[in-house]
């Protein structure tokens, strides 16, 4: 068997009541996986964790092999995180912002130059390209902050709610930029509440409550557990009403 882009073992967290409870997941290499959960399920924590910026009670978190926990340097050069609160510096245009953050991941100039140039066409930040983010919505933001979260080549793609906000055009590019770089071989593993994009994007869907993985599988591998034809709104809330 190939070795999976992640695998979580019984990954524990709790802030002040448990968070995060036993959580063993797996996410194959290449696969589009979706997280899905109501409000304060705990996808955020799980993410976060597995981003390095959270430290786990217990448990393991290995990244295309790499011991997440043990060696926390190699598992972010292989890994994207992308928050659902960019943060971009204000007094850079996206140019300066992405040499920046290629120059910290140490990427050769010339490729630097090459993925900044693709990741502004394809997501549609041409116009702005040499303004000062200041000046940005929202959304533009978070176009930026994915662009830098791409600029070092990663193979695992971890997105925290990335389409909130954004309008139908900007959507559109951020999914055309997923789902090619899942062509390529990425793997992408994001939340969201927008159903209709776990159910049209992700090849597998997992469904966290209360800090565990309730349900997990293809959108029809869903669909069968409760046993009628459905839309992934119906199976969310048929799943979520059942766990609680
Ligand atoms: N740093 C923290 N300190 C204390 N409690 C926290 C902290 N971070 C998260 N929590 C709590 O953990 C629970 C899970 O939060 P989390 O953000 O992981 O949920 P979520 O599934 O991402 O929710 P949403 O869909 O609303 O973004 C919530 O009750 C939240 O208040």
């Amino acid at each position: 068997m190939t070795t999976p882009a992640l695998a979580i073992a019984s990954l524990t967290k709790s802030f002040d009541r448990p968070v995060v409870t036993d959580l063993d997941l797996t996410i194959r290499a290449g696969e589009f996986y979706a997280l899905l959960g109501p409000n304060g399920a705990g996808k955020t924590t799980i993410l976060r964790m597995v981003a390095g910026l959270l430290q786990p009670d217990a448990g393991s978190i290995s990244i295309f092999g790499i011991d997440a926990r043990r060696d926390p340097i190699a598992a972010k050069r292989v890994t994207a995180w992308v928050s659902d609160e960019p943060m971009v510096y204000d007094r850079l245009t996206p140019t300066e912002y992405l040499a920046f953050v290629a120059g910290l991941w140490q990427v050769e100039s010339h490729a630097a130059e090459t993925r900044a140039n693709d990741l502004i066409d394809w997501l549609g930040l041409r116009p702005h390209a040499n303004e000062l983010c200041g000046g940005f919505s929202k959304g533009m933001l978070q176009k930026v902050a994915l662009a830098g979260a791409l600029v070092h080549d990663p193979r695992l793609i971890i997105l925290d709610e990335p389409l909130t906000g954004l309008d139908a055009g900007s959507a559109r590019q951020v999914k055309d930029v997923l789902l090619g770089k899942v062509r390529d071989g990425v793997t992408v593993i994001m939340t969201t509440h927008i159903l209709e994009v776990a159910e049209r994007m992700a090849e597998r869907i997992g469904v966290i409550n209360q800090g565990r993985l309730i349900a997990e599988g293809t959108l029809a591998e869903l669909r069968s557990r409760i046993g009628r034809e459905s839309s992934l709104e119906d199976i969310f809330l048929d799943l979520v009403s059942d766990a609680a």
